[in-house]
């Protein structure tokens, strides 16, 4: 099957290497697999740079400083500082979002990388598999190569229920005609929770809903805790826990009625909009994977360690394969599938190394094991929290909200993991991740120099608690 309306030419363009997405995986396993030798192409359906930059990281970072720029322009006065008017005009704001995105677009330049290191770039609409080595695209054309590199990202999940099309998808709040009073967000993961910041930051009453026990579950519990203590100080009504979302219904001419279940009782309430950020699934279901062997398994394409589907020659990487959907895992998944496709290695990448967090207010973030998984396989792990409020810069700026938590194992040799959440959390636990890459151990860290006064300082802190922590009587053997 081809896509609508194509023609099917028999002919075929051959390559080493045909790479079908152009987003972080795609663009980094072409170029790898180009410096190594490979004859590459590339098919993009849309735009190049894929979700982050068009609608995903690039945007939601733009939103998030513009939510940082209201709190501080709200309370400029506490500092002296006076600012009035403070709004926000949301026809300029989408505006800037577009004018950002360009601006990061033409940063990166990809078809100019690409066609500097020799890579094709073929954009003709979707690619799909005739067969398990053939592509056809919506043009009708055909490509063949000895390897295909399935780099195709994911999409925003609508839930199946009534009314379901009410609702308004992460990648379409920008769509909205005017920013909403009172909102609904369905779904508290990295997307959800950074929009409640935003929409609430832009004066609207919002209402989070997770079927998760948790806001944030793949974090570790104490960043959950504390993002959702946050929010509900700012007047978020945060419902974890819940049974169902269970209908959408237009009510009021142009309102919605969102109902759902909740500790067995059936709960509705009204608002303008209803944002649904419940799950990414890859973008499988129209790729025809079953022409060429493969079966999707909870909507992304299954992997082994290094990148291989089922049929061998055939890699998905990036948000296709489901595990880590982040940039920085995408990147470096592309690059080590290309190796291990064009020269034949046996490339893994350490996702234990790969730090990750949120741009909330306050901001969150994580590297490493959380202390749940630490203790799970040693209960005499080292864990230390010190809390923003004991950081002097965090107290200067009057930003004391937050902690960062260091666990290292037993013997202080190793650093597991680090979580925190408080300003800046993003970048403090980069410089944790920096200490981790390098093997240094705790008493190490704890010795290096940071910079006074700085947000990264409590770092040492952290260091110093967990050598402070008393030593158990069967570490000493
Ligand atoms: C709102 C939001 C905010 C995010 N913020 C962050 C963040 O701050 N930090 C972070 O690390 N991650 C963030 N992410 C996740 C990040 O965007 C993804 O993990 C990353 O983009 C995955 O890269 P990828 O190359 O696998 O897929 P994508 O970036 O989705 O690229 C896939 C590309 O494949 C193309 N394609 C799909 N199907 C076909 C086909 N059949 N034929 C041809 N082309 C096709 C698409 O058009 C697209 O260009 C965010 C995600 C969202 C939704
Ligand atoms: N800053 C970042 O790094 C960043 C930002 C956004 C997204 N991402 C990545 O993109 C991917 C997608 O993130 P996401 O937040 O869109 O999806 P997600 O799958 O991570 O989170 C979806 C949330 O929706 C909830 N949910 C699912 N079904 C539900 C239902 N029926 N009712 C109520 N709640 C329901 C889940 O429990 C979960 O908390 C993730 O891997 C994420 O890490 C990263």
């Amino acid at each position: 099957m081809t896509g609508e309306g194509a023609t099917v030419d028999e002919a075929a363009d051959d390559y080493d290497i045909a790479v079908i997405g152009a987003g972080p995986a795609g663009t980094a396993a072409a170029l790898r697999a180009r410096e190594l030798g490979a004859t590459v192409v590339v098919l993009e359906a849309e735009h190049l740079g894929g979700t982050c930059v068009n609608s995903g990281c690039v945007p939601t970072r733009v939103l998030a400083k513009a939510a940082r720029l209201i709190r501080d322009a709200s309370t400029a006065h506490e500092h002296g500082v006076e600012v009035s008017g403070v709004g926000i005009d949301w026809p300029t704001l989408v505006e800037r979002v577009h004018g950002r995105v360009d601006e990061v677009r033409a940063m990166k330049r990809e078809a100019q990388r690409f066609a500097d290191a020799g890579v094709d770039l073929i954009e003709e609409g979707r690619a799909r598999f005739e067969d398990a080595h053939t592509l056809v695209l919506d043009s009708g054309r055909r490509v063949r190569a000895a390897s295909i590199l399935v780099c195709v990202g994911g999409h925003s999940r609508r839930l199946p229920i009534p009314g379901a099309e009410l609702a308004t998808m992460p990648e379409e709040v920008l769509h909205l005609a005017a920013l909403p009073s009172r909102v609904a967000v369905i779904g508290g993961g990295n997307t959800g929770a950074q929009l409640v910041t935003v929409l609430n930051a832009f004066g609207a009453e919002v209402t989070l809903l997770d079927i998760a026990p948790r806001i944030l579950m793949p974090s570790d519990a104490a960043i959950a805790d504390e993002v959702s203590a946050a929010f509900r100080r700012v007047g978020v009504t945060v419902c974890a826990g819940i049974a169902s979302i269970d209908e959408l219904r237009r009510v009021d001419g142009d309102r919605i009625e969102l109902r759902w279940t909740d500790a067995g009782e059936a709960q509705a309430e009204r608002f303008d909009a209803v944002v649904m950020a419940a799950g990414w699934p890859a973008d499988v279901d129209d790729l025809g994977l079953e022409r060429a062997g493969i079966r999707p398994e909870r909507s992304a394409i299954p992997v082994d360690e290094y990148f291989r589907s089922a049929v061998p020659h055939i890699y998905a990487v990036g948000d296709a394969n489901g595990r880590d959907m982040l940039v920085q895992a995408a990147q470096f998944e592309g690059e080590a599938a290309a190796e291990n496709a064009v020269v034949g290695a046996n490339r893994r990448t350490s996702h234990l190394l790969l730090p990750a967090g949120g741009f909330t207010d306050p901001d969150y973030a994580g590297v490493g094991l959380t202390e749940e998984q630490a203790r799970a396989r040693d209960e005499q792990c080292v864990v230390a929290t010190v809390r923003y409020d004991q950081l002097d810069r965090a107290v200067i700026d009057d930003r004391g909200t937050g902690f960062l938590k260091l666990i290292a194992d037993r013997r202080r040799s190793l650093i597991l993991g680090a979580h925190a959440v408080g300003e800046n959390a993003v970048e403090v636990i980069q410089s944790v991740t920096t200490a981790m890459a390098a093997g240094i151990d705790v008493a190490t860290l704890a010795n290096v120099r940071f910079a006074y006064p700085t947000y990264t300082a409590i770092v040492g802190l952290a260091a110093r608690a967990v050598l402070a922590e008393p030593t158990r009587a069967s570490e000493l053997h």
